[in-house]
């Protein structure tokens, strides 16, 4: 069974648990059947199941439970503490530091995705501001290095390698310390696999780490195979000394059940995963929002770290602009821009909470991005004069026409894009300028919320109330007509007829404090 339908059943006996009109061992028995019997289809270790059934029983004990008291609510965050528990070793994960020179070296098998998960490695710290370098040390794979090679030039991401020197030893010395004299953050260094755990590998991994001592060694594991996951994991423990673990293929076929739970077990944790062939396609991993997000209920950490990594506040004009109640066609850009800067929309949709993956169904992320690319060619082909206006200038045809022109799209197409921004524009009157919502914000409070969204979490999660409040807030999802109706609303097709409901999940959310870092996106502000 895939993740994605893991989550579906073990919510849906969540669900069920809290129709039940009794609440008693029968009832227990019932859910931890259902939610065991799941989780062994998606191949988690067995042993690890029966634990969890075993953990669950002991910390719900119905005599014990005050008749006041809600043994839904005990049950449900005990299955839920219970599933974290099988993905998180209960230990900190090696992250790199800015003002160090970090050195990070890839072990795994053949095939498991080490290469393509280096260059997304070095990518996300890439967004983070971090210098990193990619060093190609595996001579056994022909082709290894163009491949490394073409992935680095992709990303402009530098690299390092060698298509004569045979000893994997020497390149991986040389590049470090190449890297290391350039003063780069973040080195990496990608290493040979094999098809199967052999003396040879292991000798050459403990090599390359004698030579270049890393501050981190992380093991890339192929989430689709299964049970085997367990012995493998262990294998490469023994051998190296594994930091951390990288799971990749973890995209919506995976069962993946049988890596997380085994690589759990092993005692390292797991810090990404890889869930496409894309560059952007690396999810960072933390047991409860990875729980929390398989469940549907979203994955707001996630969110508020893509939220803070888009750095809001050095878009001070547009918040300023947003306040007064202005929004130019330039600030639709940028808020566009920003929402581009995020990763692809699938994922972001992702992360909220109450979308599932199954609502992801049918949605079209790259017809989106196709659509905000286009949206951007159409700004670039605009003057200074045009972009900081109301947009009001194309009445005048001959800009119109102009544009089209200049971006290759049809007048219709930016028709639709001024029409758009009318109705944000609305939107914003409505909410700024001195009377509206934005209005009564303090505008250095609102610049300090963009500055630090993190800050707003603890009062966030409160805010949510557990699992009733996320419930809750499924609900309201719900009422909005699935996701793909909701994207329409917002990327165009319709323009943005529902963004009251929007508002209010967000609202709810942030318990009526709005979302810190999104009060640049219209109609998406907290209320005050
Ligand atoms: N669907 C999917 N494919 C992936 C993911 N990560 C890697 N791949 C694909 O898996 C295949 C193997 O990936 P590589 O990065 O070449 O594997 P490797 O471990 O470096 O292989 P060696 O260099 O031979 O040791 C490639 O076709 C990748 O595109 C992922 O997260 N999802």
């Amino acid at each position: 069974m895939v993740l994605n339908e893991l989550g579906a059943r073990i919510n849906g006996a969540l669900q069920a648990l809290s129709k039940a009109p009794v609440i008693d061992d029968k009832a227990l028995d019932a859910l931890l059947r259902e939610i065991c019997g799941a989780l062994l289809e998606a191949d988690v270790n067995v042993r690890l199941v029966q634990q969890l059934r075993m953990n669950v029983k002991k910390k719900v004990s119905m005599e014990e439970l005050a008749s006041s008291t809600s043994k839904r609510k005990v049950i449900q965050t005990a299955v839920f503490e219970e599933l974290c528990g099988l993905v998180d070793p209960g230990v900190e994960p090696w992250a790199p530091r800015k003002g160090k020179q970090n050195i990070v070296m890839f072990v795994g098998l053949q095939g498991s995705g080490k290469t393509t998960s280096c260059t997304k490695l070095a990518l996300y710290y890439k967004r983070k501001g971090m210098k990193v370098g990619l060093v190609c040390a595996d001579t056994f794979r022909a082709g290894a290095f163009d491949q490394l090679k073409q992935n680095a030039s992709r990303a402009h991401i530098p690299y390092y390698g060698s298509y004569t020197e045979a000893d994997p030893v020497q390149i991986a010395m040389e590049g470090v310390s190449q890297f290391k004299k350039d003063k780069f953050d973040l080195i990496i260094v990608d290493t040979s696999g094999r098809h199967k755990q052999e003396v040879e590998l292991f000798a050459e991994m403990e090599q390359i780490a004698a030579a270049v001592k890393p501050d981190n060694t992380i093991f890339v594991m192929d989430g689709t195979i299964g049970q085997a996951a367990d012995s493998q994991a262990r294998a490469f423990k023994e051998s190296v000394d594994i930091g951390s673990i990288i799971i990749t293929k973890m995209d919506g076929h995976a069962k993946g059940g049988g890596a997380i739970s085994a690589v759990a077990a092993t005692g390292s944790p797991i810090v990404f995963i890889g869930t496409g062939e894309h560059m952007h396609d690396l999810d960072k991993f933390s047991a409860r929002p990875f729980i929390s997000k398989m469940l549907g209920m979203g994955d707001i950490t996630g969110l508020v770290e893509t939220v803070q990594d888009l750095q809001l506040d050095k878009n001070e004009d547009m918040m300023k602009n947003i306040a007064k109640g202005v929004f130019t066609l330039k600030d639709m850009r940028d808020q566009l821009q920003n929402i581009m800067k995020m990763g692809p929309l699938s994922k972001i949709m992702g992360m909220m909470p109450g979308i599932s993956p199954d609502m992801m169904k049918g949605f079209d992320a790259d017809e989106s991005t196709k659509k905000l690319r286009s949206y951007m060619c159409i700004f670039d082909s605009m003057t200074e004069a045009e972009l900081t206006s109301d947009g009001k200038m194309f009445d005048d045809e001959k800009r119109l026409h102009r544009v089209a022109k200049g971006s290759g799209v049809r007048v219709v197409e930016i028709q639709a894009l001024l029409h758009q921004h009318r109705q944000f524009g609305q939107l914003v009157k409505k909410m700024g300028g001195p009377n509206g919502m934005l209005g009564k914000m303090n505008p250095s409070a609102m610049q300090q919320m963009a500055k630090n969204p993190g800050a707003m979490n603890p009062a966030m999660l409160k805010q949510m109330g557990g699992m009733g409040g996320m419930q809750k807030m499924i609900q309201q999802m719900g009422g909005m007509g699935g996701v793909q109706n909701m994207m329409k609303q917002m990327m165009g097709g319709g323009g943005m007829p529902n963004m009251g409901s929007m508002q209010e999940m967000m609202s709810q959310m942030m318990g009526g404090g709005g979302m810190p870092g999104m009060g640049g996106m219209p109609g998406m502000g907290g209320r005050r």
